[in-house]
């Protein structure tokens, strides 16, 4: 493979958020009088964007427009204040992003977090890296797994999809790397199960970040 930039998903392939989204939610949740979930919930509430996890940490009885607008604006405030608690990079990850930078890969974010909070955390997270490009959610772009955002990425690069992959670790990344005709790579280690990733078109699931190697290589 020719490949010129990995097009990486944030939550659950590069940093383990898990923790203080659910930290943050379950906050707003007891503010309110719901019941608030384990952490292990938050792994299928993450993924499609903030409003959806709030709307699905939201007891379905209690979900109307405006509850819901209360509740997001609310979050987005309380992670603002609790998103670099227990927030921490996969281990093997720095190994590879090295790697990638020796072989003059380009090195790149899409996440459907909003898009301030994810120059935050990759600022905090990934200083010393040189990344092309890091996109969040933003008003008026359409949210993963539309390919729109991953145009965006080859366009800024001026490569072409067969130059790029795209890696994460749920099914909203894998629909989006095949919706934008990139090879979607899954990851086991994130929010997600392989049997997830694989139903959703993962052209591989890796264990190990280092392993992203071994497919660049065949
Ligand atoms: O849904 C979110 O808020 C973020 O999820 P992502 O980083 O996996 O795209």
């Amino acid at each position: 493979m020719n490949t010129k930039a990995v097009i990486f998903d944030l939550d659950g392939t590069l940093l383990n958020t898990l923790d203080d989204l659910a930290d943050s939610m379950n906050q707003i949740l007891s503010r309110h009088k719901l019941p608030t979930h384990p952490s292990s919930a938050y792994r299928y509430f993450v993924g499609n964007g903030a409003l959806q996890l709030v709307t699905r940490a939201i007891p379905e009885s209690q979900r109307n427009d405006s509850f819901i607008q209360t509740c997001f604006s609310e979050f987005i405030s309380e992670y603002g204040q609790n998103w670099n608690h227990k927030t921490r990079p996969y281990e093997g990850i720095e190994q590879l992003l090295g790697q990638l930078q020796q072989r003059h890969i380009a090195l790149t974010v899409l996440t459907n977090k909003p898009h301030d909070a994810a120059l935050k955390c990759m600022a905090e997270f990934f200083p010393g890296w040189n990344f092309s490009i890091i996109l969040g959610q933003r008003m008026g772009v359409p949210v993963k797994p539309d390919p729109t955002a991953v145009e965006e990425i080859l366009r800024h690069l001026n490569i072409s999809h067969t130059e790029a992959i795209f890696i994460g670790d749920s099914n909203v990344d894998m629909e989006t790397g095949t919706n934008a005709q990139l090879q979607p790579i899954g990851v086991s280690w994130g929010f997600r199960s392989r049997q997830e990733l694989e139903s959703a078109g993962a052209a591989a699931v890796i264990d190990h970040p280092m392993e992203l190697l071994d497919y660049l290589d065949n």
